[in-house]
């Protein structure tokens, strides 16, 4: 499977060259960064420090889409739009996992997905999205004496909050719940906040330092406490994830996926 790799140059884009070249059955057909880059014209395998590959990065994404059967994006928000109307122009696979991307942006990456086959996750890895189907179960069985809070901790340099999986976490809880996660969320509390609301699910951010990612849900209950959780040791767990979901959708039809659709999770 030809694939190209955009933000080629940050931290997870560096990392999913190196699963790309790692991976059985698929070769690094375009690595892509942002005009005026310094990276471009670089080996993107040097770049990822693995050598060189013979793929210079470059900043024309279309001439490589259109030869290419799918593309990994983990950029930023308006950047992830742009390549998945590409992406559908190329009629190719579009793993997108690109956080804190608003509902305008998620409406347009539906719009896309009549064309192309995205893939879409807060979190590629395997444990979170087991995790996600515990948390579903946990909430699902327990009542609204338990208070339900998504604790999450990033490196210093991540720029959106929630994270995408404490987002993806609340909406499992919410799903276990029967409840809409947008009138249940409370993502925020400073000050004279008043006692909890019965029922709200909330969320904690923390950042510092090069914490790669860590989840934790809380049912805080009368007397007793269950808490799940995930720690992320490794960028390369979200990489693999990716190229995993872009084989699967290879012979996919047009659609919007989820890791769950990829991992065999959905219920
Ligand atoms: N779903 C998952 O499993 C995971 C998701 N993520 C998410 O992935 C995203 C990226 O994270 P991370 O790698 O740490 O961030 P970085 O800032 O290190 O990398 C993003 C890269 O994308 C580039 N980029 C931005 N806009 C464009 C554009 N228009 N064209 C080409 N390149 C562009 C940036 O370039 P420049 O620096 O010049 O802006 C940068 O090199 C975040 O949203 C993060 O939350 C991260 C890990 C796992
Ligand atoms: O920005 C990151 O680094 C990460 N982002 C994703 C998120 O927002 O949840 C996934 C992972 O936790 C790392």
């Amino acid at each position: 499977m030809k694939l190209v790799v955009v933000g080629a140059e940050g931290r997870m884009g560096r990392m999913l060259i190196r699963a790309v070249a790692e991976a059985e059955g698929c070769t690094l057909h375009g690595a892509i960064e942002r005009p005026g880059s310094p990276a471009l014209g670089q080996d993107a395998g040097r770049l990822a420090g693995i050598g060189d590959l013979g793929v210079p990065v470059s900043d024309d994404p279309l001439s490589r889409f259109v030869a290419a059967d799918g593309v990994l994006d983990f950029t930023a928000p308006a950047a992830t739009v742009a390549f998945a109307e590409l992406a559908a122009q190329a009629r190719i696979v579009h793993v997108v996992g690109t956080t804190g991307l608003s509902a305008d942006d998620l409406k347009r990456l539906e719009a896309a997905s009549y064309h192309a086959r995205i893939v879409r996750s807060g979190n590629m890895s395997l444990g979170v999205n087991l995790l996600a189907g515990l948390v579903r179960k946990v909430a699902a069985t327990l009542g609204e004496e338990f208070d339900i809070e998504v604790l999450e901790m990033h490196h210093r340099m991540k720029v959106d909050a929630p994270s995408g999986t404490a987002l993806l976490l609340g909406e499992a809880a919410a799903e276990g719940r029967r409840v809409a996660l947008a009138e249940t969320r409370v993502s925020t509390r400073d000050g004279h906040t008043g006692a909890r609301r019965p029922g709200d699910i909330g969320f904690a951010t923390l950042r510092g330092g090069s914490v790669v990612g860590d989840h934790s849900v809380i049912f805080a209950g009368p007397s007793e406490r269950i808490t799940l959780s995930h720690h992320a040791e490794d960028r390369a767990i979200f990489a693999r994830g990716a190229v995993r979901a872009a084989q699967w959708a290879f012979d996919k039809p047009p659609g919007l996926y989820g890791m769950d659709d990829v991992l065999g999770l959905r219920d």
